[in-house]
Parts: structure tokens; C-alpha cells; sequence
């Protein structure tokens, strides 16, 4: 059946939906391009909704491809973390004795005379010539304490003077109440809220109270980005209605000008809730939960976190304790509220149970010696996943921490580079390569950065692999051209998840690389075709 509403324009009946959002109705085409102008700023794939439990969150008006823009936009306010060395209030840049230029009127660090006249900088440099104080920074290789007040400074910037953008702001969430039960907000309101008033004469101007508000605003809905060393933070409008899920569908990245830019990371259909993952993707269940708690004040309950195989992963499991057994001990549950009653794990194989607080010992004693491992080495994590292997199962968070890291290692250590290393680590590293990328289709299927990454180092691994086979003459000739060709496949999947990332950040350099290598592919496979005609026929 079809479906009627008013045309935008004219109001008269209309069946034609606008294409991009699939939310406003029109009567014509016409209609549709008188519209566009003033249509164009809210078009999204998505609807706002609301629910008691997640408050805010968005819902996809329209079936959403795979690898398809959602969102991009520039922040509502941004500023240096929290804790954070010295950066330049103008750009973000960090600074150090040489590159540092205290701004002529203020006093705050700034790198140019750019970033001095930057409007980004005109918050802190007016409150602080407003009170005619001047600031001295000058240890560089240290978290400075000042920095602490400039994000919240900038809010209170934004409130007094730019109602507009105060008045997204103001609509979202900082949970104060909770965050009033927290040592952290202790050391806020010390730190922040008390330094801020008394250094810039703001007692009568703002309370305590306020200046919590955007602490909480910021820590609820800040992202991190990692355009610049160190990274900055940043709060966005509509980025911050995302809600959380640990198996997220959305993707988000940054653009070099600090926007944020979400796409589908997997086919979305008309109808599901957008999502996007607030913490690490690859920690265990626990660690995600406590996470998400300590920062963004809920429980996750999200279908990963209700699973405790996670979807037959067993991430956060254990091997069963009994020699003879190849069992898995899985807990009863990782989201239960009741603290009372203790939690059992039972091996899926011969139901030997032990209880949470042994488990929890075995985790903590492997993390300790993971924590101890020198992780650059590539022998001291072949021998951490050799030795544990035995405790934990095959994608355990530990193990699959030190995958991670080894794919890049191997070849990394030696000056040849991957062309140095023994066969047997080239084989290692395409096994590894093979065994995240799985795991990552199944638990993160949507984390672009990451699952480009693996498939970079993937087709390195192969493409060594189709090099020394030139050396088997011309047996191994077939052989190298099939298995550039698998190089090549892995490579443009790695190129295309990699597509949005900004050339200031390891993935976005990866990604230049990747489009380098490919138009070398192409050139090495048809000389390839050329020069073997007749033995590839
Ligand atoms: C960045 S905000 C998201 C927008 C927010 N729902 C709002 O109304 O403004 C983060 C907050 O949303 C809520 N939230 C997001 N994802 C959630 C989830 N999966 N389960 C429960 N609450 C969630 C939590 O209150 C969290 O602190």
C-alpha cells in the first residue's frame, strides 16, 4: 500500500518521499527542488526518537547501504582533553619549549600568530584578560593542571555568548546526578568548578553547579579525536544521540577539519536503531561494562554483553581447568545485578564448575604478565600466546590483544622488513591476519579502522608469501600470479574500509599506502600476463 502525506511545499496531498531521508513528503518534483535549500540541513537517513531507558536515541528512516554516509558534522565545542600536555589553544597542536608562543594578549600557549587571531582561542584569551591575569606555562614534557578548565571554559563561552549552539548543547545529557556520587566529580568540582570561579572572578556569574553540568556533558557525549598529538576532545550535535551497542552497525570517523563522519559500517534496514560502540571493541565483556559505567553512566545490556559466548567467540571465557578435557568454562551470565548471589562457570564439555572469584584470579594473573610483556618483541608474544593458549580460548581479549599487536610487529623488528623474516613468521602472520579478521567480522563488524588494518597487514603477509615464490622458477610462476592476485583482493577491501580515514591518522596513512601499492599491482600483474601469455593460458 502506498503512503500519503502533505507535500512540504504546498501541503497538498503527496506521495513522492524524498529520497535522502525518506521523511518529508512532496507533490512533485518541482516542489522537491524548491525545498532542497532549506530541506538539505536536515536530510539524514535517521529520526530522533526517544525511550525511558536510553533516552534519545536514532532510528533509520530508510534502508541504509553498507559503507553509505549517515551523518557528518562539525563539533559544537571542542578542546584539549582533560589531562593533557600543553597544546596549542588554536589548533590543538602539541607544543613543546621551541614551538610554543604564549598568545600576546593572554598568555596562553598557541603555536602562530594564526592560531593567536584563531576564533577558536578567543574563549580563554577573553575570560583571561578579562580579570587583566596573565597565564605561565612553561613545563612541556608533563600533564599541565590549567588545561583542566579550558573545555568547561569554552562551554561557559558558548552559554553567555552563542545561544544557538548553547541551546544543543544544553539538550544533552551529563548525568550530574550520578556523577555526583563519583570521586571524579569531587576532583571536578576541586580542579574545575573552584579553580575556574575563583581564578576568573566567576563567582557571581556561574556556580559550581554549572560548571559540573559541562564536566558531565562533556565526559557523557565528548569524542575523542586523534587528529592531532595529543588527541582533542570534541561534542557533537547530532553524533551524540548515537546510542551505544558493543556490536555496533555505524562506523564513525574524522575529517581533517574535525568533523565527524558516520557511515553504515554494515546494511542497515528501515527501522533499526544506529548505533555506534563507546569503548573498545575487543575488550573483554566485564571490561566493556565497567567502562561504559565509570563513563557513561549505564550497563550495557546490549545482545553482545547478554551473550556470554558473545556470539560463540568466547572472548571473555576460559579453558576448562581439567588436562583431559578441551572444554570452554563459560559464565552463568557477565550482566547479572543481583551481587549477592555467585556467579558459576561450567565447562561446555564436562560441566566442571568453578566460581566467579576463581575465574576472576586466573584473568587478572594473565593480565598481570601481559601487562609485564615486553609487547614490541616478537618472540615474548609468540611465547605469551604459546603459554596461554593452554588457559584461554582461542580468541580470548588477551590473546587476541597480542595478535593484534604482533601482525605489526612481524617484519617491523628487523631492517629488511617483512622481506627479513623467516618463512614460518610470514605464515604466522597470514594465519593471525585470518583468525582477527573472523573475529572481527563477528563481534565488530562495523569497525572499518580496525578490520582495514588487519586486511593491510593480511595482503603484506600475502604478497611476501607470492614474492618468494618467484624464487621456485617456473613452478612457482602460476602460484605467484594467483597469489598476487589474492593480494591485490585483500588490499582493495582494506583500501575501501580505509577510504575515509584522514591522512593525519596511522589509518589513513595506511590508506594512501594501500592506493601506492595497488597501482603497483596492476603494472606487476598485466607485465605478469604479458611476459607469461601462453604458460597462464
Ligand atoms: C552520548 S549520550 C546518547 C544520547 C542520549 N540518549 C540522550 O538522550 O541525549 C549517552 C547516554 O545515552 C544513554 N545510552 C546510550 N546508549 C545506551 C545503551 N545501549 N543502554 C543504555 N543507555 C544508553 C546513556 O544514558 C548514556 O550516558
Amino acid at each position: 500500500m502506498s503512503e500519503f502525506s502533505k507535500c512540504a511545499v504546498c501541503q497538498k496531498s503527496a506521495e513522492q518521499k524524498c529520497g535522502g531521508c525518506f521523511s518529508v513528503f512532496y507533490c512533485s518534483k518541482e516542489h522537491q527542488i524548491t525545498d532542497w535549500k532549506t530541506h538539505r540541513k536536515d536530510c539524514f537517513p535517521f529520526k530522533i526518537c526517544e525511550d525511558p531507558h536510553l533516552g534519545r536515541y536514532l532510528k533509520a528512516t530508510k534502508p541504509i547501504k553498507k559503507g553509505e554516509k549517515v551523518l557528518q558534522e562539525l563539533p559544537l565545542v571542542w578542546g584539549p582533553l582533560q589531562h593533557t600536555k600543553p597544546v596549542c589553544l588554536g589548533c590543538g597542536k602539541g607544543l613543546n619549549s621551541q614551538t610554543c608562543r604564549p598568545c600576546e594578549k593572554c598568555g596562553w600557549p598557541v603555536c602562530s600568530e594564526r592560531c593567536e587571531k584563531s576564533s577558536n582561542h578567543i574563549p580563554e584569551c577573553s575570560f583571561t584578560t578579562a580579570v587583566g591575569k596573565r597565564i605561565t606555562i612553561d613545563v612541556f614534557d608533563a600533564p599541565h593542571p590549567s588545561y583542566q578548565c579550558i573545555t568547561p571554559l569554552r562551554c561557559l563561552y558558548i552559554k553567555q555568548n552563542m545561544p544557538d549552539i548553547w541551546e544543543k548543547l544544553d539538550r544533552l545529557k551529563s548525568h550530574c546526578e550520578e556523577r555526583k556520587k563519583t570521586e571524579k566529580y569531587e576532583q571536578d568540582k576541586y580542579f574545575v568548578a573552584n579553580f575556574l570561579r575563583s581564578f576568573f572572578q566567576l563567582e557571581e556569574v556561574c556556580t559550581d553547579e554549572e560548571i559540573l553540568r559541562f564536566c558531565g556533558i562533556v565526559t557523557v557525549n565528548g569524542h575523542e579525536v586523534p587528529l592531532k598529538k595529543p588527541p582533542f576532545v570534541a561534542v557533537y550535535e547530532k553524533t551524540s544521540m548515537f546510542e551505544h551497542s558493543c556490536k555496533a552497525n555505524c562506523c564513525k570517523t574524522f575529517t581533517a577539519k574535525g568533523e565527524v563522519l558516520i557511515t553504515a559500517g554494515v546494511p542497515i534496514e528501515k527501522g533499526d536503531h544506529l548505533t555506534i560502540c563507546y569503548t573498545d571493541p575487543l575488550w573483554g565483556t566485564p571490561n566493556r561494562r565497567y567502562h561504559l559505567s565509570e563513563s557513561k553512566f549505564f550497563w550495557c545490556v546490549c545482545p553482545r554483553c547478554s551473550d556470554p559466548t558473545e556470539f560463540g567467540t568466547y572472548l571473555s571465557c576460559l579453558r576448562c581447568k581439567l588436562k583431559e578435557c578441551d572444554g570452554i568454562l563459560i559464565p552463568e551470565t557477565f550482566i547479572s545485578e543481583n551481587v549477592t548471589t555467585p556467579i558459576i562457570w561450567t565447562c561446555n564439555a564436562c560441566n566442571m564448575q568453578i566460581d566467579d572469584e576463581e575465574a576472576q584470579n586466573i584473568v587478572e594473573h594473565v593480565g598481570r604478565d601481559l601487562q609485564a610483556m615486553d609487547k614490541d618483541s616478537t618472540s615474548a608474544s609468540k611465547k605469551f600466546l604459546e603459554y596461554y593458549s593452554n588457559i584461554l580460548p582461542t580468541n580470548h581479549f588477551y590473546l587476541t590483544d597480542v595478535r593484534l599487536a604482533l601482525i605489526e610487529i612481524i617484519g617491523m623488528e628487523l631492517e629488511e622488513g617483512l622481506s627479513g623474516v623467516s618463512d614460518d613468521d610470514l605464515h604466522l602472520k597470514l594465519q593471525l591476519c585470518k583468525q582477527l579478521s573472523s573475529l572481527v567480522q563477528i563481534l565488530a563488524p562495523a569497525e572499518n579502522r580496525l578490520m582495514g588494518t588487519i586486511l593491510f597487514e593480511q595482503h603484506a603477509a600475502i604478497a611476501e608469501i607470492g614474492r618468494r615464490r618467484t624464487n621456485f622458477g617456473e613452478e612457482g610462476q602460476g602460484d605467484f600470479y594467483s597469489t598476487l592476485q589474492e593480494a591485490k583482493r585483500i588490499l582493495t577491501e582494506a583500501a575501501t574500509l580505509l577510504k575515509n580515514e584522514p591522512e593525519e591518522i596511522r589509518e589513513g596513512k595506511l590508506y594512501k599506502q594501500a592506493k601506492f601499492a595497488l597501482d603497483n599491482m596492476e603494472i606487476i600483474l598485466a607485465n605478469f600476463v604479458r611476459a607469461n601469455k601462453e604458460t597462464l593460458i
